[in-house]
């Protein structure tokens, strides 16, 4: 169980839902995954002229809670009107907020992002800031209001894994009572793993499932991932050590001369 924001979750996945095969399959990679937070955009999901209404109805039949994001908003003002459309949709005040600012990374433009977390929070909206692994930045948008931060992992779509874990391990060090989700690039279920087993409270992908040779099969594995992990990190997990030590004792041992 995940308590976010005043909410109970059963799942500490969170997923995407776009680039699906079709919608059936999309429906059963939710299930099979256990995630009981999907999140859809709003934005692309109009640009792309899909059957609006339909689409919805998809989305809000699956049985889970939904957290709209503002991917493909690349200013202020576009993602701040998207918030407040997808309020208005969804009739929820959770929102990802996206505001990307380079088109070859898809990199967030973490100035912009902060004054959108600003006028957003202020608008009674509970922010998730899709951030980099910066303190500073993480810093001005807790102090903008937000109460979750989702660090990136890699690029959106890269399927790269966690390329900088050290920085992950700061993010986690210095703020240790946000909840903290990390969003996009993860390729495998091992990268889920990885960072639940360094503290992080959730992780979210989109790519990796909904592009598999079998959604469904890599939902249900990304589900697994994402709790064994958190099961690691509350576990106690050994560090690293340089030389080798026996695993069976070395005392009693039989002597044959
Ligand atoms: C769906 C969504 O919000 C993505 O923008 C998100 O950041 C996931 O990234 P991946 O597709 O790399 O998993």
């Amino acid at each position: 169980m995940f308590e976010l924001l005043g909410t109970t979750l059963p799942s500490r996945l969170f997923l995407g839902t776009a680039q699906y095969p079709s919608p059936a399959i999309l429906a059963d990679a939710v299930q099979a995954s256990g995630t009981s937070v999907v999140t859809v955009s709003l934005r692309r999901e109009m640009a792309g002229g899909r059957d609006g209404e339909k689409f919805w109805s998809l989305i809000r039949s699956l049985g889970t809670r939904i957290l709209p994001n503002t991917a493909g908003c690349h200013s202020v003002k576009e993602a701040v009107t998207t918030a407040k459309m997808a309020r208005e949709v969804f009739g929820t005040s959770w929102i990802k907020l996206e505001v990307i600012g380079n088109h070859d990374t898809l990199q967030p433009d973490v100035f912009g992002l902060v004054e959108a977390a600003r006028i957003l929070c202020d608008d009674g909206f509970a922010v998730f800031p899709y951030t980099t692994d910066d303190l500073v930045v993480a810093e001005r948008l807790l102090e903008a209001g937000c109460q979750t931060l989702m660090p990136w992992c890699a690029p959106i779509g890269s399927a790269l894994g966690p390329v900088n874990l050290t920085a992950l391990r700061s993010m986690r060090k210095h703020f240790p009572d946000v909840p903290m989700i990390v969003d996009a690039g993860l390729g495998r279920p091992s990268h889920a793993a990885t960072v639940m087993e360094l503290g992080f409270d959730a992780v979210l992908l989109n790519t990796a499932v909904a592009r598999a040779a079998d959604p469904v099969g890599m939902a249900r594995a990304f589900g697994k991932a994402v709790d064994a992990g958190r099961e690691a990190f509350l576990s106690g997990m050994l560090e690293p050590r340089d030389v080798a030590v026996p695993s069976t004792p070395t005392i009693g041992r039989a002597v044959f001369s």
